[in-house]
């Protein structure tokens, strides 16, 4: 699906999605608790559909009522053996092959558009010194099978914090204790902070420790009643378009949430407030810890009033798309001025983008980054494979259009 979008400015309220990474965890946790928890204001989007495929598929059970969820553990039910289709979350792989693990549940994972290629190497070379086999010929399907032991696992910080996000939901559940010893510092660490910040709320505890984390096993998880908030990383595509000359009104954000996209808030508001000042308003950004930050940053950077650079960013590559790549090319098309560097984005500043075609490269930021640097553009904007914001945020077309956004389907021809 091809979209057309005529640029405009952005006017009204939009209610942001769900955070994403919250509902993973949540679902997950209340699929390991006993009993039945409710987790409301859910969003679905395919990454969120395919943790509870999965998560069902290893014996939790989900009633869905508008965004509510009630989530019955898997306790005895569950199977030997199951199919678990990651469709492309990546969160969805890497937080469930521990558990299948912990389960003891021999599983074939099933993965599409660039998740085969997204790296596991971690849980290959740990996972197999603690009882698990991997049949996995760099690619997917590949099957799991053993039940997995406790120990010393040991992780690269600067891969993807993925993995110790699914250790943590797995080893609590093993016999004895177990700790996660990092090899290099951990990138991406708010979104750690996240995960123990949801296991807590189902009674499961984590040490940080000076060389990783401390968790004990035999623990168990607590059914609870709990509320997903709003996810900054998609606010931070109206929080661009606003400091861009939108004037949008965003819900449905807890100021006080531990999301370290939160991040986009300040940096937008130091932008603004330097532009107010007349000074430069180019800025330097780490992304260490804010990857999904980056190429919405990249749009920002574009109308700054000098040249920005994002460091910190070299992990881009094994996303949905290699972002940095996809991120320049995005905004060459349009007329900017983006360098790919191995670490990051050089960016530098420009009057107005011209507009053009742009390919999403089947990448749900790329292309949401697409619409919102189109507010900007003299002229229109084609989006390819526009459909890939249905990995996260489904609604977005219908939200940018309800902001007074011109965005059709349009059929190209070949
Ligand atoms: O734990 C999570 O919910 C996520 C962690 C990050 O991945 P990495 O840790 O691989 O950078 C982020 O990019 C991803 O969108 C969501
Ligand atoms: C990288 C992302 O998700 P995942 O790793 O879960 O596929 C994302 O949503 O930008």
């Amino acid at each position: 699906m091809n979209i057309l979008i005529t640029p405009s400015r952005l006017h009204g309220t939009v209610r942001i999605p769900a955070s994403k990474s919250m509902a993973h965890r949540l679902l997950i946790c209340a699929a390991l608790a006993e009993g039945t928890s409710v987790i409301s204001g859910v969003d679905m989007s395919r990454d969120i559909t395919a943790t509870m495929d999965v998560l069902s598929a290893f014996g939790a059970s989900f009633r869905q009522e508008g965004s509510t969820i009630t989530v019955t553990g898997v306790g005895n039910a569950r199977p030997q053996a199951a199919v678990a289709d990651c469709c492309e979350s990546g969160s969805t792989l890497r937080f469930l092959i521990p558990v299948a693990a912990a389960l003891g549940i021999h599983t074939t994972f099933f993965g599409q558009g660039r998740l085969p290629q997204r790296p596991i190497t971690a849980y290959l070379r740990e996972l197999t010194k603690k009882g698990v086999t991997f049949d996995y010929h760099n690619t997917m399907p590949f099957t799991i099978d053993g039940k997995l032991r406790s120990g010393v696992f040991e992780l690269e910080g600067d891969v993807s914090s993925q993995y110790v996000t699914g250790l943590l939901f797995a080893l609590p559940l093993l016999d004895g204790d177990s700790e996660i010893r990092m090899l290099s510092k951990l990138e991406s660490k708010p979104y750690v902070d996240l995960t123990i910040a949801c296991l807590r709320h189902f009674g499961i505890a984590v040490q940080e420790t000076e060389q990783g984390y401390a968790v004990a096993g035999g623990q168990q998880y607590h059914a609870c009643d709990l509320t997903v908030e709003g996810d900054y990383s998609q606010a931070a595509f109206f929080c661009v378009a606003n400091a861009l000359g939108s004037d949008i009104t965003l819900t449905n954000l807890n100021p006080e949430s531990v999301q370290g996209d939160k991040k986009i808030v300040e940096i937008v508001r130091e932008m603004c407030y330097n532009r107010e000042q007349g000074l430069p308003a180019g800025f330097t950004v780490d992304a260490a810890d804010i990857p999904d930050l980056v190429p919405i940053l990249a749009v920002l950077a574009t109308f700054g009033t000098a040249p920005s650079s994002i460091t910190g960013a070299h992990r881009l590559a094994i996303k949905e798309s290699d972002r940095l790549a996809s991120t320049a090319d995005l905004l060459n098309r349009l007329g900017g001025k983006v360098t790919a560097t191995p670490d990051g984005l050089e960016i530098e500043p420009v009057e107005q983008l011209h507009g053009g075609t742009v390919d999403s490269c089947g990448d749900h930021r790329i292309a949401m980054c697409a619409a919102v640097a189109a507010t900007r553009c003299a002229g229109e904007v084609t989006i390819l494979h526009g459909e890939c914001v249905e990995k996260s945020y489904p609604r977005f077309y219908e939200d940018y259009r309800q902001l007074g956004g011109i965005a059709n389907v349009i059929v190209l021809e070949s």
